[in-house]
């Protein structure tokens, strides 16, 4: 078992800072997925972690020991990476063979056996050993890689983008294979990806990252449930988080968030939430606002377009001046150009500070 840490890692390519000191503590057995959009320092930190690059300054440490200086073969790390690279010319016995051979180890034929034929059954690739890559789909090639990894036994797995070659159907099945695995195996597992619902699924932690800073760490469920700021509010989640900027001020000693066609009750409960009258940004996913069509003279919004997704509709409603993603009964039938009513879920409101886009939760929490 192994943890890994960051303390105050910078790394520059030139004029570009890739790494604004990172500080981050991954504890053993841990799996951390590293989220967030191209060019946010991913695939640095990982390469980082593996000796790939060298930081400019800050301390890496794994175990406890610092590993700045140490090439990657003494870091006690095997990487998985997007494409697989298995070699063509060997079969798959071979090919997960290939450490304990390669680095030589001095394994036994009779051990290395039993270490192979152990990884391909924990992985459902014991009857594919003798066969070639050229003769394996996408998903077995990659559980290949896996196998191969897992064969040195090391300290901590890093997996770059490896279900990103997959259709999606796979990688939605290699995602719950992934996570057995891991609740299995118990390993520090450090996953870089882009793909949000991966790292909710799979991850006991996600780190968020945004033009080279770490914006919030977390389990998936504070992440989606408790984002520090906008940013990571925005980019977790299945689609894009409604924001609408307006007021928040008492009502008749209510603390009500007021927008544009909109006067909606604060859950009283919030700490920070006093009744002096401030400018905020209202964060609300989709799923926390249900639309329904209405004759009547409630709070109407237009809906100007409707999505099927799966066993529910997509609304999208023109209301004051912004348009909200909301969730509708299929039964509903909604279609553009009607009119609806907004039920809203106060308990799924996250608030945000206009100016420096933190959540206001958070800041005086
Ligand atoms: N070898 C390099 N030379 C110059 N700039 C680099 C190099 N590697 C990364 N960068 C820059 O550093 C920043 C962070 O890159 P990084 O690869 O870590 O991002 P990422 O989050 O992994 O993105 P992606 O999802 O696209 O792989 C980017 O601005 C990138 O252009």
């Amino acid at each position: 078992m192994t943890e890994v840490r960051f303390s105050h890692v910078r790394k520059s390519f030139g004029s570009v800072i890739a790494l604004a000191g990172l500080d981050l503590d991954i504890k053993s057995g841990d799996f951390v997925s590293l989220l967030g959009p191209s060019g946010s320092g991913k695939t640095t930190t990982l390469n980082l972690l593996a000796g790939l690059h060298a930081a400019d300054s800050g301390d890496i440490l794994i175990g406890d020991k610092r590993v700045n200086d140490l090439s990657p073969d003494r870091r006690n790390i095997a990487m998985v990476f997007q494409n697989y690279a298995l070699y063509p010319h060997m079969t798959v016995f071979e090919n997960i063979a290939f450490p304990l051979r390669a680095r030589g180890r001095g394994f036994a034929e009779a051990e290395i056996q039993k270490k192979v034929k152990g990884v391909a059954e924990s992985l459902g690739v014991a009857s594919l050993l003798a066969r070639y890559p050229k003769e394996l789909s996408g998903g077995q090639q990659q559980r290949i890689a896996l196998g191969r990894a897992m064969v040195r036994e090391p300290g901590v797995f890093l997996l770059d983008e490896p279900l990103s070659n997959l259709d999606a159907r796979l990688r939605i099945r290699m995602r719950r294979d992934i996570k057995a695995l891991h609740d299995r195996i118990r390993s520090t597992i450090v996953y870089v990806t882009h793909d949000q619902a991966e790292a909710l699924t799979m991850s006991t932690k996600i780190a968020v990252f945004d033009q080279g800073e770490l914006q919030q760490y977390g389990s998936p469920n504070e992440i989606y449930h408790r984002p520090l700021n906008m940013f990571v509010a925005n980019f977790v989640g299945e689609r894009e988080i409604n924001f609408i900027a307006g007021q928040l001020q008492a009502v008749e000693g209510i603390p009500t968030f007021i927008a544009p066609g909109l006067s909606l009750p604060v859950n009283a409960e919030e700490r920070w939430c006093s009744l002096e009258p401030r400018d905020a940004v209202l964060g609300i996913r989709t799923e926390a606002i249900f639309a329904r069509p209405t004759a009547g003279s409630e709070t109407v919004g237009l809906v100007e377009q409707v999505e099927l997704v799966g066993p529910e509709l997509v609304a999208y409603v023109k209301i004051g001046e912004s348009q909200l993603s909301c969730r509708a009964e299929l039964s509903s039938e909604l279609r553009s150009g009607d009119r609806v009513h907004l039920t809203f879920d106060p308990a799924h409101f996250h608030f945000f500070d206009p100016q420096t886009t933190a959540s206001l939760a958070g800041s005086t929490k």
